[in-house]
């Protein structure tokens, strides 16, 4: 007897009403959401398979391990996500591509969930790497951004859970990456974290507003996105951007273990859905307007005023760097 070779497919119908408004924009639009509907349904047979192989816990690498990123697996089945560009993990192209693959990784190996924190001792991630919007080539600039965009979808959407143990500086790109998590633990003292685009003469994209619109309140996100707020770790937690304040990275690493514990008796499919439809609106917002978004970004840096601040902002950067 032969095997079944497709044992779950789906089918979606891209003219039905429901997918007509995202189809007629975007090709494919209607199989990446019946995609990202079905992730909770993938992750739980994941896990029941995992469970079935009752792997040794033991402190190992995955098989993404490279040179920027470092991924292990710690005793009690949690993803360590560790970024590793030095000197300020920068997020460039090939970062990013880490970034997104193990992601990947972590949701094929059916962790118990994830933390997001960085090998440097004083900066989570300095953001986007400015080296790749100032007088960039363009073809790469438009894999950078979708590569971004890719790397948002997977951290802000995934069916595991996620917290960030911020261990230093988190500006823009970096305090994006932590917003995405669902948790933030931040060691204390004399690191900042915002979103600080408007600083640089650029315009954080919608869903960077979206993702902390939704982490603090409107009210607070208008004020720092528009004064280029960057929050001491007293000021964040006072305002919700981070949710407790760590005496050290391994203390940070510890309380998002805390975090993930309390799932331990939740069913995954029940949190991860609920997790899924409370993040809906975003990621549908950016699946529709992805194009445009590519080519919005694309014609930022095309823009002179742009390319003129952001080697002002380099100039400044290199300056205070060579003090
Ligand atoms: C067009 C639409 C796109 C909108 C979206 C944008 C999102 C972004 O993420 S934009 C990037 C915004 N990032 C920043 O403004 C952070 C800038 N960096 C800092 O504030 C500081 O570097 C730091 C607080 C993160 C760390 O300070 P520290 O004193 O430890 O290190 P430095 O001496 O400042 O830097 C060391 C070294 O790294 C270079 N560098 C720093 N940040 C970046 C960066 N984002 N991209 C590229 N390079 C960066 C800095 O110039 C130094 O380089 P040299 O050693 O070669 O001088």
């Amino acid at each position: 007897m032969g095997r079944a070779l497709v044992w779950d497919a789906t089918c979606v119908d891209s003219l039905a009403a429901s997918h007509l408004p995202s189809t007629s924009q975007k090709a494919a639009a209607a199989a990446e959401s019946a995609q990202m509907l079905k992730r909770p349904k993938m992750f739980l047979l994941r896990q029941a398979v995992s469970n079935a192989r009752q792997l040794a816990p033991s402190v190992r690498a995955m098989s993404s391990k490279g040179p920027l990123v470092d991924l292990t697996v710690d005793n009690d089945g949690v993803a360590i996500m560790t970024l590793q560009r030095p000197p300020v993990n920068s997020l460039n192209l090939d970062l990013l591509k880490e970034i997104s693959k193990s992601l990947d990784d972590v949701a094929k190996n059916k962790s118990r969930g994830m933390i997001l924190t960085s090998s440097s001792p004083t900066v989570f991630s300095a953001g986007l790497d400015i080296m790749e919007m100032y007088k960039p080539d363009m073809k790469r600039a438009e894999e950078f951004w979708t590569t971004l965009q890719d790397v948002w979808f997977k951290l802000y959407g995934s069916s595991f859970a996620t917290a960030a143990a911020i261990n230093g500086h988190a500006p823009a790109g970096g305090c994006l990456l932590s917003m995405s998590c669902e948790y933030r633990a931040m060691v204390g003292g004399k690191f900042t974290i915002g979103l600080n685009e408007t600083a640089l003469g650029i315009v954080a994209p919608k869903w960077f507003m979206d993702t902390m619109c939704r982490t603090i309140s409107m009210r607070q996100a208008e004020l720092a996105l528009t004064t280029a707020k960057m929050f001491t770790v007293d000021e964040a937690l006072k305002c919700e951007l981070i949710d407790e304040i760590a005496t050290d990275k391994a203390d940070a690493i510890n309380k998002c273990k805390t975090f993930l514990k309390k799932f331990e008796k939740i069913p995954p499919l029940a949190r991860a859905i609920t997790k899924l439809k409370m993040r809906e609106e975003p990621i549908k917002n950016l699946q529709t307007s992805r194009q445009a978004d590519v080519q919005e970004f694309l014609s930022f840096l095309k823009n002179p005023k742009v390319q003129q601040s952001l080697e002002m902002y380099i100039q400044a950067l290199k300056q205070k760097a060579a003090k």
